[in-house]
């Protein structure tokens, strides 16, 4: 791979501030709201991002960096870089092509790809854009099993390769903007994954349609329209036991099963006892319970407590390429992002999202080169310092 260049090519659109920037004027404001805000004050929300000011980088010098690989390995697959796209619910809502798009962009980069079980566009047709980035399908688990288990089958069956179980969303956290505005899904849309319910408001499926999915005769649960569907996705009766172990037995030999929203120490090692293959550090992007701490402030005890027996990934607030060294330089395996993604379908679809992959991507091959690191493995702590409120600047 050849030095990276300091120099990005949309000259109006170098940083994802400017994307984000861009972006709310391409959105109507009840998707920006839906798609920019966290709960309650955004008090999560913003320390996701701010937190990793504490930390800066200590670079090492006269080190050959002339190559340099920024590739990681995520579930089996070796991605361009340790940077995935995190799954978000109702891309379309940003552009017509919606997850097509993210799917398309993330084959072109090499970049792994999370599903929403809210999508707007079928699994199938996403495994098909994304081919073997297309690598996991987020799942609420519903209390209508069945339903979740029909999910499951289809997403072994198009080749998913994991599931992430959505573990943050016992009940939907309070977001004011989307009750102000009523948040709706428009007509033209539907959640592409359920058929729709039996209020009978969606579109008649042809045999063979490959959004559709679903064998017929099969029950079709999925109400439109948000309120029906955050009702039907928060599921406050899940726990470890039951609910780990029925997973686990559906996914099979085929699907590892990773949990997506751990906070603490005391649920990764919970995790690790249920025999869950990875976890996900996140507080949802700070849509879920406000006041939870910063995801890169929660995954130091999280590391300390996996000692490298299942890999852990975080997600929340990484918006440049340095963040993502940080993140890896505290022991994370690899990091997603959610919010950029969307800014970038919304700006331009799948080239909006083809320039915000080459941003962070290039953001974090750059950053590698001037700390001196030019293999992901070798990130460290020992390029790391913290500084206190005082200015103080500690050693990990
Ligand atoms: C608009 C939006 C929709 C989301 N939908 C889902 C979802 O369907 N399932 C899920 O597990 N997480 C969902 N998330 C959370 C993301 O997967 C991820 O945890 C979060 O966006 C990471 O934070 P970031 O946006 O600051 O990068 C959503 C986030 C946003 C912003
Ligand atoms: C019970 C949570 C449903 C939320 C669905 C989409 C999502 O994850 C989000 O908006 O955030």
């Amino acid at each position: 791979m050849p030095p990276p260049s300091a120099t990005p090519h949309d000259l109006s659109c170098l940083h994802l501030r400017d994307l984000e920037r861009i972006a709310a004027d391409c959105m109507d404001r009840q998707t920006r709201d839906y798609y920019n805000e966290g709960a309650d004050a955004s008090m999560t929300l913003a320390e996701n991002h701010t937190a990793y000011n504490k930390y800066r980088i200590r670079p090492r010098v006269l080190r050959d960096v002339s190559r340099v690989n920024p590739s990681a390995s995520v579930l089996d697959f070796t991605a361009s870089c340790p940077i995935g796209v995190a799954p978000t619910a109702m891309q379309c809502l940003a552009h017509p092509d919606g997850e097509i798009a993210t799917a398309a962009a993330c084959k072109e980069a090499g970049v792994a790809m999370g599903l929403s079980s809210f999508a707007t566009k079928s699994l199938e047709d996403v495994k098909a854009a994304g081919g073997d980035t297309a690598r996991v399908l987020q799942l609420y688990l519903f209390e209508e099993r069945e339903e979740s288990a029909r999910l499951i089958r289809r997403a072994r069956k198009a080749g998913y390769k994991a599931v992430f179980l959505t573990v943050d969303t016992p009940v939907l956290g309070r977001r004011n903007l989307e009750i102000k505005n009523k948040f709706k899904l428009p007509p033209h849309l539907r959640i592409a994954n359920f058929a729709d319910g039996a209020n009978g408001e969606g579109k008649e499926e042809k045999s063979g349609d490959s959004e559709a999915g679903y064998t017929e005769g099969e029950k079709r649960v999925m109400p439109r329209g948000p309120v029906t569907f955050h009702s039907h996705a928060a599921n406050p009766t899940l726990e470890w036991g039951r609910d780990i172990t029925w997973l686990k037995k559906e996914c099979g030999e085929d699907m590892k099963v990773y949990v997506k929203g751990v906070a603490t120490a005391e649920d990764a090692l919970l995790a690790i006892k249920y025999g869950v293959d990875g976890i996900v550090v996140s507080n949802h992007g700070g849509r879920q319970l406000d006041g939870a701490l910063a995801t890169v402030d929660a995954l130091p005890e999280i590391v300390e407590a996996v000692q490298k027996k299942i890999p852990v990934h975080v997600d929340g607030g990484i918006r440049h390429g340095t963040d993502v060294f940080k993140a890896l330089a505290l022991g994370a395996d690899f990091v997603w992002i959610g919010r950029p993604v969307l800014w970038g379908l919304a700006y331009k679809g799948k080239e909006g999202v083809d320039l915000c992959l080459r941003l962070i991507s290039d953001e974090f091959k750059l950053c590698m080169a001037l700390a001196g690191v030019t293999s992901v493995k070798d990130i460290s702590k020992d390029y790391l310092v913290k500084i206190d409120r005082s200015g103080f600047v500690s050693r990990l």
